[in-house]
């Protein structure tokens, strides 16, 4: 599967740590920065960059990386099509993908240890969406609205 990435300086390490880990398991991982450590960067070029790739192929997914992953998630759910998720937890990671076919997650590299970021992250990405009727009939609603704005 193909999994991209984006951070910002506050989820910099993270995004290293959690690229090398995602293809020692076998991800086909692309990198949207940031490629340089920058105290002074923005998070939503990174993270909308990251979210346009991943709604122009099927079935790949995204993690976006920052402090909190608020922005990120903020940012990469500026993308018509996408579906962004803050994943924070074990349980948020499995409703990002189980409910809500969350094709991005946010996660916050201040929030969590490296260890425990790259667990929720690979929880996310290998979590399938239910395919319950109820769960895809509310995000039809959602990309109806969506639709609707064009
Ligand atoms: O999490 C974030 C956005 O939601 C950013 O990573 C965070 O706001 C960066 O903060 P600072 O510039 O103070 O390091």
């Amino acid at each position: 599967m193909r999994v991209h990435l984006a951070a910002d300086h506050a989820g910099f390490e993270l995004k290293a740590e959690l690229l090398k880990a995602l293809v020692d398991d076998g991800y086909d991982v692309t990198d949207h920065g940031a490629f340089a450590y920058d105290p002074e960067d923005d998070y939503p070029g990174f993270c909308i960059e990251c979210a346009e790739a991943v709604r122009e192929e099927t079935d790949a997914l995204g993690i976006v990386i920052g402090g909190s992953g608020n922005g990120e998630q903020i940012a990469a759910n500026k993308v018509e099509g996408i579906r962004a998720a803050l994943v924070h937890s074990e349980e948020t990671a499995l409703a990002a993908r189980e409910h809500n076919d969350a094709q991005v997650a946010g996660i916050g590299a201040r929030m969590h240890t490296t260890e425990g970021a790259i667990a929720l992250a690979k929880l996310f990405l290998s979590t399938p969406f239910s395919q319950a009727p109820r769960h895809q009939r509310r995000i039809d609603e959602l990309t109806a609205y969506e639709e609707s704005k064009r």
